[in-house]
């Protein structure tokens, strides 16, 4: 399942180093800065929200599916403009599977 973070981590740090923005969308807003890359993040989040809201009533996840994947490509173009590799973000999740979400906000509260 990884391969395809892997696949369009790659695409978007080539396109970052070498793409037109005249020709490709990431160069685009690579070239417009971290304002315009948190302003796509920000858009597509609420637009997942919605469509959570909407497949809650619905049962039709298909809208869902489209926004999160619109969300989660605007944030591996953030990760990437910022430097922060994928890889860091997935070692990050797998350090947490052997902690329990609720032991580990229990830590925080001590
Ligand atoms: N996965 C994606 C991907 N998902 C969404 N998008 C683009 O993200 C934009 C989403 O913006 P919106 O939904 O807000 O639509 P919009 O109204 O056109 O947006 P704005 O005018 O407000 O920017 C659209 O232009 C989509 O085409 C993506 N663009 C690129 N990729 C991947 O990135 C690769 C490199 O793309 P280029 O840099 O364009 O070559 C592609 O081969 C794909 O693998």
């Amino acid at each position: 399942m990884t391969d395809v973070l892997a696949q369009l981590t790659e695409i978007i740090q080539s396109r970052m180093q070498a793409g037109a923005a005249e020709e490709s969308y990431v160069a685009s807003l690579h070239a417009k800065g971290l304002n315009k890359i948190l302003e796509k993040v920000s858009e597509e989040c609420a637009e997942t929200l919605l469509a959570a809201k909407d497949a809650e009533h619905s049962g039709d996840n298909k809208e869902l599916i489209y926004e999160t994947a619109d969300l989660w490509f605007h944030s591996l173009v953030m990760l990437a403009h910022m430097g922060v590799e994928t890889d860091q973000v997935l070692a990050e999740l797998a350090r947490r599977f052997d902690m329990s979400g609720l032991a580990e906000k229990a830590s925080r509260k001590k």
